[in-house]
């Protein structure tokens, strides 16, 4: 029967002589989730996406994908899975189209076959302007976009990036997001996996999150579910004058709190998955002409970040 994980991986170790990169990792990736793999620098996430993508082999440990054990069933989990690597491998001197083609026959498609898919790639990114120009003539973020492309030239239900969007610019990063979401959301059951230093990208793009850190899992969840983890919701008010913040305070039914650094602010914390918002709303709108500004504020990526990346 299929699981709900389209990557299973279980007590994965990698060591280079002494050096342990990778340390009994054991993670269930779900199939149609967007999980977002963050850590430091060298917290073992290239290793990690390598070795699922099966072009690096673990020290001991296995990894499954779409119940494809990648040792036992090497051509099956290459089948399902696409990688675009950390760095730009295209050859600088073919065309889009030549390299989903070349691709395409690779995979073992017949040359009519081939054709066809390449055409499809091109329409599907958007591809039309550039398909036969050079690679080295193309920018950053066109050239990006053939590398998601050619990993999805077999169709593999999963998908892996490595630091997808390092070096493009903010409009090419919003545009390669919405190519990476419309692939999820077209086919929900689709899932990818990817690495990035950018917590903005993670917040963008992630159902899921796992923390590296030296080379083990600290942290395996959603994001809100991690930011409720390293912080509180938080709702503060600038009420007209102290008077009112302390009327707000005693009368409403919510645990309104003093803020220290001024008489007149007041704040609540908000636990995930209540109506306290709900009641301190209704509590608010009865002094509504008291209130001069409210601001709700959420723990960050960053403070997850700080909080289980750092040592
Ligand atoms: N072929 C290798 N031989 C020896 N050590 C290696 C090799 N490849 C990677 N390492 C080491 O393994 C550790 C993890 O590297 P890896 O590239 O997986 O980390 P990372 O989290 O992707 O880092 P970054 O965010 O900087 O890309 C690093 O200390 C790196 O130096």
């Amino acid at each position: 029967m299929p699981t709900s994980s389209a990557i299973e991986i279980h007590a994965l170790t990698k060591s280079y002589g002494d050096r342990v990169v990778l340390d009994d990792v054991s993670v269930d990736v779900a199939r149609g989730s967007r999980t977002i793999v963050l850590g430091p620098n060298g917290a073992g996430k290239s290793t990690l996406l390598e070795i699922i993508a099966t072009i690096r082999t673990p020290t001991s440990g296995t990894v499954r994908i779409e119940g494809h054990d990648s040792r036992e069933h090497l051509r099956d989990a290459r089948r399902s899975i696409g990688l675009t690597p950390q760095s730009n491998a295209l050859d600088p001197l073919a065309t889009p189209t030549e390299i989903f083609e070349f691709q395409a026959s690779a995979l073992g498609m017949g040359r009519r076959a081939a054709r066809v898919r390449a055409r499809e790639l091109v329409e599907l990114f958007g591809l039309g302007d550039h398909c036969r120009k050079r690679i080295a003539q193309l920018s950053g973020g066109t050239r990006r976009k053939v590398d998601l492309a050619v990993a999805l030239v077999g169709e593999p239900p999963v998908i892996v990036l490595d630091e997808p969007t390092t070096g493009l610019d903010p409009l090419a990063r919003l545009d390669f997001w919405n190519e990476l979401t419309r692939l999820n959301d077209t086919d929900p059951d689709r899932t990818l996996l990817v690495s990035t230093q950018d917590l903005h990208e993670a917040e963008v793009l992630a159902t899921d999150i796992v923390v590296l850190r030296d080379g083990r899992v600290v942290a395996h969840d959603a994001p809100d579910t991690l930011k409720g983890r390293v912080g509180e919701r938080t709702l503060t008010l600038a009420m007209a004058d102290p008077a009112s913040a302390q009327h707000l305070i005693t009368k409403s039914r919510t645990a309104f709190q003093a803020e220290a650094r001024a008489e007149d602010l007041v704040r609540l914390a908000l636990p995930q998955d209540s109506n306290v918002l709900e009641t301190a709303l209704e509590d608010i709108g009865a002094m509504a002409g008291a209130v001069r500004e409210i601001r709700l504020s959420e723990p960050s990526l960053d403070d997850v970040f700080v909080a289980l990346a750092s040592r």
